[in-house]
């Protein structure tokens, strides 16, 4: 379990009962099932948000990913507060309650549970990154869009970036590719926007990572600037910093490259706090879960604002 000090994250077992806790005290509004297994076996948890939650109504649908990378633990706080907050403010919050009853919002609070877990079995933090096939794969490099091209990850199994054997090698991406997948209705993909969260550095991140080329096949000059505006207005909110994902450095085989080259998914990965090493790397304190979680209310309503006509965001229609 967390050491002390960190007694506030919530391990596997108490995300799901706090995710059933949700769905027991809205169940019109939340509706939770499993996408399927990790490798070793552990549940890899969905939880849609919506009005007549029950009913796939013809809704722009949303969807937040959190805990790719296993010692990012704040992010599965940061999906649980989007959760909590859609569900006990919707009867209160005007705002709240116009995006739970116009979109259909999924979340799967925690992508790597096998890895998370182990982070934390010894009671000590690993600083353990990758899921736990073999000597680890990156799930952040092991989606089948550009994987491999370009340098953007490892080939050798001990590194932090070993993209795996081959693409979807992994069993957790190949749910999360299978349940996107799914979400393409009368050959139309549901989805329109996704954030996936990460830790640390607070910045904004957009697509391509495999090319520091602002556009490329499959990304034409409007569509970067919708990217680009959307995800400044969204730093505006939080105070990170916005760029495009390859300035940082190249990445190959990442889930947004993924989720925008193969299913035009406005798809964008937030770093959260600290900054940096010196406000606690990987690992802050339990204190800074509320202020930090919160601190991304206001980008997650915007992403929601949008999600039915994103290029809306630079004046055009859809
Ligand atoms: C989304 C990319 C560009 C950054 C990310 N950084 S992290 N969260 O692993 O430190 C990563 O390397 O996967
Ligand atoms: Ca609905
Ligand atoms: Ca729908
Ligand atoms: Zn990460």
């Amino acid at each position: 379990d967390f050491p002390s000090g960190y007694a506030g994250y919530h391990n596997l077992a108490e995300l799901n009962a706090e995710l059933n806790k949700t769905v027991a005290n809205f169940p019109a509004l939340a509706k939770l099932s499993s996408i399927g297994k990790s490798h070793e076996g552990r549940d890899l948890n969905v939880i849609k948000i919506s009005d007549n939650v029950g009913t796939d109504e013809n809704e722009p649908e949303v969807l937040f990913t959190c805990g790719q990378h296993a010692r990012e633990h704040l992010t599965i706080e940061m999906c649980l507060r989007i959760a909590q907050r859609l569900t006990s403010t919707y009867a209160s919050d005007p705002a709240v309650k116009r995006y739970v009853d116009s979109r259909e919002i999924w979340l799967v609070p925690n992508v790597n549970p096998d890895g998370s877990e182990y982070d934390i079995a010894s009671g000590q933090f690993r600083s353990w990154r990758k899921n736990r096939q073999g000597a680890g794969t990156d799930l952040n490099r092991n989606w089948d869009f550009k994987w491999g091209c370009c340098g953007g990850s490892s080939g050798s199994t001990g590194s932090e970036t070993y993209r795996g054997p081959s693409p979807f090698s992994a069993p957790e991406t190949q749910r999360v590719r299978d349940f996107v997948n799914s979400r393409v209705v009368g050959g139309k993909q549901q989805i329109t926007a996704h954030i996936d969260w990460h830790t640390y550095s607070e910045l904004v991140l957009w697509p391509f990572g495999y090319t520091t080329a602002d556009t490329a096949p499959g990304l034409d000059a409007d569509q970067a600037r919708t990217f680009s505006t959307l995800g400044r207005q969204m730093a505006q909110t939080n105070g990170y910093t916005p760029q495009q994902s390859s300035d940082l450095y190249i990445t190959d085989g990442g889930i947004n490259d993924w989720m925008w080259g193969v299913h035009k998914i406005w798809s964008y990965t937030f770093e959260m706090y600290p900054k940096d090493f010196w406000g606690g790397g990987f690992y802050p304190r339990d204190s800074v879960i509320q202020r930090e979680t919160t601190r991304n209310d206001k980008a997650v309503d915007l992403l929601l604002e949008y999600a039915d006509c994103v290029p809306r965001v630079i004046g055009k229609t859809c």
